[in-house]
C-alpha cells in the first residue's frame, strides 16, 4: 500500500440530503412559484429601466431564528402591499455568511449556533422558511456563497447577490451565469468597482463546469449566461452612494454597452457599519431620486425587528428579532426609511 497522499486534512462526517429529496419534503407550490416568477420579471424590468419602480432588498443581515424571520416577513408583507405601486420589496433571507476571518457562517452551516454543524437541519430550516415567506406573496433574496447549497433553495429565490469577498472569483461568476434569478455583484471590500463590472460581463457568458445535479450526481453543466447581472455599490474604505460615485459607475456601465442602472447598499461600507447611518444614506438616495436620477434601480437595507445586534453565546438566551451578525435598523426606523423611499420614487409616467 502506498503512503496515503490525499484527504490528509479532511474527512466526510455524514451524508448530505440531496436537493431533490429536500424539495420533495418542502415542495414549490403554485403560489410560491407565482411569487418568484412575478418578482423576477418585475426586477428584470426595473434593472433594464422599463419599470419606474424601486427595488428594495430589506431584511436581517442573517437569518438565525426562523420564527423571528417569519414574524419580520409578516410585517414586511404588509408594507409590500401598501407600497406596491412604487416599490418592489424583496426580503433579505441570508443563510450563508462570508466572514472576514472566522465566525458563525450562517443558519445552513450551523443552525443550532453551537458548533454542532447540523447542515442537514440547516438546509431544511432554510428551505421551509423560504416556502413560508413566498407563500405570503413576499419574494426573497439571498447571497449565493457556497457552490453546493444554492442547489437546495435557488427555486425560491427572486434576487441573488455575490458578495464583496467573492465577486472576483471565477466559480462565483460561473454560478451566477447559471442562476435563474437576476444577480447583483458587490464592489470589493476596498471599494474596487472594476471587479463588479468584470463579473457582470463574465456572468453574462455561458460556461461549462462540474457540479452535482439535483440528485447529487456529479455532472458537467452548461450555462446560458445571466443577462440580468448588475453592480451593487456597497462602499469600501469610503462610501460610494453619493451622486458623483453613482454617475461614474453608471458611465462605466454605459461604456460597456450595459444598462446604466445599479443597486446601492445602504449598509456595509456605505454606513461604515454603523446601522443608524443607513437612515442618512437613504435620505441622500431619496434626494437623488427626487432630483431625477435614473441610475438607481434599487437599494439594500439591513433591518430587523429590534435595532442593533447581540452576541450569540451557546446556552445564553437571545433577544427575539435582533441580529447576531451585522447591526440592523429596528422596525420603526425601517418603516420610516421605506416610507421616505416610497415618497421619493416617481409615480409611473
Ligand atoms: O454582512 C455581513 C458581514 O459584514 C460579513 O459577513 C463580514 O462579517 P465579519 O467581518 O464580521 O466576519
Ligand atoms: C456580506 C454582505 O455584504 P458584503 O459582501 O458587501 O460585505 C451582506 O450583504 O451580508
Amino acid at each position: 500500500m502506498p503512503t496515503p497522499t490525499d484527504e490528509l486534512r479532511s474527512r466526510p462526517l455524514s451524508t448530505l440530503i440531496t436537493p431533490h429529496q429536500l424539495s420533495e419534503r418542502y415542495p414549490l407550490t403554485d403560489t410560491m412559484a407565482n411569487t418568484v416568477t412575478q418578482a423576477r420579471a418585475e426586477i428584470e424590468a426595473i434593472l433594464t429601466g422599463q419599470s419606474h419602480k424601486l427595488l428594495v432588498i430589506v431584511g436581517p443581515c442573517s437569518i438565525h431564528d426562523p420564527a423571528a424571520a417569519l414574524a419580520y416577513a409578516e410585517r414586511l408583507a404588509g408594507l409590500n402591499a401598501r407600497y406596491a405601486d412604487k416599490l418592489c420589496i424583496v426580503m433579505r433571507t441570508y443563510f450563508e455568511k462570508p466572514r472576514t476571518i472566522v465566525g458563525w457562517k450562517g443558519l445552513i452551516n450551523d443552525p443550532h449556533l453551537d458548533g454542532s454543524f447540523d447542515v442537514n437541519t440547516g438546509l431544511a430550516l432554510a428551505r421551509k422558511l423560504l416556502c413560508d415567506i413566498n407563500a405570503l406573496g413576499l419574494p426573497t433574496a439571498t447571497e449565493f456563497l457556497d457552490m453546493v447549497t444554492g442547489q437546495y433553495i435557488a427555486d425560491l429565490i427572486s434576487w441573488g447577490a455575490i458578495g464583496a469577498r467573492t465577486t472576483e472569483s471565477q466559480v462565483h461568476r460561473e454560478m451566477a451565469s447559471a442562476l435563474s434569478c437576476p444577480v447583483g455583484f458587490k464592489n470589493g471590500t476596498d471599494g474596487n468597482i472594476q471587479i463588479a463590472l468584470d463579473a457582470v460581463r463574465a456572468a453574462a457568458h455561458g460556461h461549462i463546469f462540474g457540479s452535482p445535479d439535483k440528485h447529487g450526481q456529479m455532472s458537467i453543466y452548461q450555462t446560458d449566461g445571466n443577462p440580468y447581472g448588475h453592480v451593487i455599490l456597497r462602499g469600501g474604505k469610503t462610501p460610494n452612494y453619493d451622486a458623483r460615485s453613482i454617475s461614474d459607475a453608471a458611465s462605466q456601465l454605459s461604456a460597456l454597452g450595459l444598462p446604466p442602472r445599479l443597486v446601492v447598499d445602504l449598509s456595509h461600507g456605505n454606513s461604515q457599519k454603523q446601522h443608524q447611518r443607513q437612515i442618512e444614506v437613504a435620505e441622500n438616495i431619496a434626494r437623488q431620486l427626487e432630483n431625477g436620477s435614473r441610475h438607481i434601480a434599487g437599494v439594500m437595507i439591513e433591518s430587523f425587528i429590534e435595532a442593533g445586534k447581540q452576541n450569540a453565546a451557546p446556552g445564553q438566551p437571545l433577544v427575539f428579532g435582533q441580529s447576531i451578525t451585522d447591526a440592523c435598523l429596528g422596525w420603526n426606523d425601517s418603516e420610516k426609511v421605506l416610507d421616505r423611499l416610497y415618497q421619493a420614487t416617481p409615480a409611473e409616467s
